[in-house]
């Protein structure tokens, strides 16, 4: 085949025109991301020469080898890794294969990003970050075990397209050409990348050697000097999870969180420990402080990178962590597993089971920990995780006990913003109060205003407000804290302000009749209420009906559900009610009695958030009633 040129996908223009004009201020990352997608590129000959010898081609040394040609102005980042074919070259440096593109793209606009590279990290278009100091980079590239002659050159100069060609290659790998900017060109300085090799990439496992030419005295002639070229390595190559934590500056740490990740803020916590006993491993592990854009989509990966005596085995195993810490990131290794493990035997490998139970341990150790001796920064994290986190209590039943002294929740006692825990509410409840109790809603605002919370904020009881999708059914399955169970504001029967309740259901017994039988299609029942204050009726679901929030989601995914018991409450004390039942006691058969049923309903419906049945019906009794009513004076 010969050279052809091919047009870039849309949004690899948009990152590049980004790279070029945005982020100039961390530009020396690009080393960073080419030294990191080398090194995972011998990982991957490394691990597939295990089953297949002659992939390693002659067993030489893995290594990574920064040559500079300042005559030409190039820095070239060379590996003897996997390599590529031509269709994998085209799949990896024409696309971004991420999914979540286009949200990133509009995130990076609305947030009118200008020189963030924590974004573009996470992202993972770490090879287009070369265009940040080339202005045309060439990638040579052969796959391992391909014939010589079968090696691939791609080639652009972020114009928006490239060019693929066929070349000659004698040994396999890639090296990516770089033609340095005229403003970057002190990347072409030995000193220079010393410095960012040691800064950025000092743990990478394989060796990043350059040839370095030094001058020393001629012992033949002391007045003369000869130079001597040398390869010297600029990385330690330690795999800093097998090394002592009293070694580990905290720098090391951060810097290796950032290789893991691809995110470029420093992690919450760090986690390093090492395991004897009867299963050995070392896990490194950290909570992120802020939220990866993709962790709610298909593509987001979960688990530690596994290493089985100094191999990397696999980018994410996923057996190694409940789904419900996938917000985890770092390394385990274990010389207790096989070399050759696939994820199929992860699944249910005994070594792993113990392994993840004790990372699951620790993980939650670490955040009760971070709880107690650091509530803001706990606060934070759980603002970024803790919608995820709290999803252990429905699917870790062993430890949802654990889990659930790990939530915070907003209260009508908490300054908006703060949280409290499930403990704290407890310890703050009156004596007399048997029940945690608690809202669901879309917000804070909207939640609290609602009519359910008329009577708890007349007795001045707190109410824990919950605003996540999934509270509901957290809390339904939890179904009580240290014996305390939890009653939702607008599910079930609450006697709060049930004075003369009975009372009450006599005297207006018939009028709940009657409103019922006009009603019988949409409510199971119609009775006095026990919550309302100052609102003549409110909709309350069945206690083990789903709340009207989650009907609405599951009804939102095409999920059927089964129809639940709503009840309408109606407010006894109100006006409204008193005067309807007047009406009744004068025309119990009254046509306009009836009407107002049917407004009232639908009132009930808007205060819960949704349409009334028929909004057009809806408005034009109410102008109706409005006119009769409206008066001069
Ligand atoms: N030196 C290399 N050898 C072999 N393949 C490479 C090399 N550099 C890049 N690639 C291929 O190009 C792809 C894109 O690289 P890029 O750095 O843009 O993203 P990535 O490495 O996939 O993402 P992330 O940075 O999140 O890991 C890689 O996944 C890999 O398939």
């Amino acid at each position: 085949m010969t050279a052809n040129k091919h047009v870039f996908k849309a949004e690899v223009n948009k990152i590049l025109d980004l790279m070029i004009h945005s982020l100039y201020s961390h530009k020396e990352i690009f080393l960073r991301e080419l030294i990191s997608n080398a090194s995972d590129a011998i990982d991957k000959a490394r691990y597939e020469a295990l089953t297949d010898a002659s992939l390693a081609e002659g067993g030489e040394e893995w290594k990574i080898q920064l040559i500079v040609d300042k005559e030409a102005g190039t820095l070239t980042v060379r590996d003897n890794g996997i390599g590529m074919t031509r269709d994998e070259a085209v799949e990896a440096l024409g696309t971004i294969a991420h999914s979540g593109t286009k949200e990133f793209m509009n995130l990076l606009e609305s947030r009118k990003v200008t020189d963030n590279p924590e974004l573009i990290g996470q992202f993972g278009v770490g090879f287009y970050a070369a265009f940040m100091v080339a202005d045309r980079v060439r990638v040579v590239t052969r796959k391992a075990g391909a014939d010589p002659a079968h090696a691939v050159v791609w080639e652009s100069d972020a114009d928006g397209t490239y060019t693929l060609d066929d070349t000659e290659k004698a040994s396999k790998g890639t090296d990516v050409i770089l033609h340095l900017k005229e403003d970057s060109k002190e990347c072409l300085e030995e000193w220079q990348l010393r410095k960012i090799v040691k800064q950025y990439s000092d743990f990478i496992e394989y060796p990043v050697v350059m040839d370095v030419t030094r001058s020393k005295p001629d012992p033949e002639d002391k007045e003369k000097t000869i130079s001597e070229t040398k390869e010297e390595t600029f990385n330690s190559r330690k795999a800093i999870w097998l090394k002592d934590k009293a070694e580990i500056t905290a720098e090391e740490y951060n810097e290796f969180y950032k290789h893991v990740s691809h995110d470029f803020t420093n992690p919450a916590r760090t986690i390093h420990y090492r395991a004897e006993g009867t299963t050995e491993f070392s896990a490194l592990l950290y909570l992120p402080s802020a939220r990866p854009f993709d962790i709610y989509t298909q593509d987001y990966k979960i688990g530690p990178t596994l290493y089985v005596r100094r191999v990397q085995i696999m980018d994410h195993c996923e057996a190694m962590l409940p789904p419900y810490l996938r917000f985890v990131k770092g390394v385990v290794e274990s010389s207790d597993l096989p070399l050759n493990v696939s994820r199929e035997v992860l699944q249910d490998n005994k070594v792993v089971t113990v392994i993840k139970k004790s990372l699951t341990k620790k993980i939650l150790d670490t955040l009760a920990d971070m709880k107690k001796e650091d509530a803001e920064a706990y606060g934070k994290f759980y603002g970024e995780f803790g919608r995820i986190l709290k999803e252990g209590i429905h699917h870790d039943f062993e430890r949802r006990e654990t889990i659930a002294d790990l939530l915070l929740f907003e209260s009508t006692k908490t300054e908006a913003g703060k949280k409290t825990t499930l403990a704290e509410y407890i310890e703050r409840m009156p004596e007399d109060q048997k029940e945690i109790y608690y809202i669901t809603g879309v917000d804070r605002a909207s939640t609290e205003s609602s009519p359910y919370l008329e009577v708890f904020k007349e007795k001045d009881i707190e109410v824990l407000i919950m605003t996540d999708d999934i509270d509901d059914i957290i809390i339904s399955g939890l179904g009580a804290y240290k014996e305390k169970e939890f009653q939702s504001a607008i599910k079930g029967d609450l006697d709060l302000g049930a004075e003369n309740k009975e009372e009450k259901k006599k005297e207006f017994g018939d009028l709940l009749e009657l409103m019922k039988e006009e009603l019988k299609d949409q409510v199971a029942e119609v009775r006095i209420s026990g919550r309302l204050k100052d609102s003549a009726v409110c909709l309350v679901a069945g206690e083990h009906d789903l709340d009207p929030k989650m009907v609405k989601m599951f009804q939102a995914m095409g999920q059927e559900l089964p129809k639940g018991q709503r009840v309408l409450e109606v407010n006894p004390d109100h006006q409204l009610i008193a005067r309807m039942k007047e009406l009744f006691a004068a025309d119990s058969k009254s046509e306009k009695l009836k009407g107002y049923v049917g407004l009232l309903f639908d009132q009930a419906l808007l205060l819960e958030g949704d349409m009334p049945r028929d909004p057009v019906a809806f408005a034009k009794a109410l102008s109706k009633l409005m006119a009769e009513g409206v008066s001069v004076g």
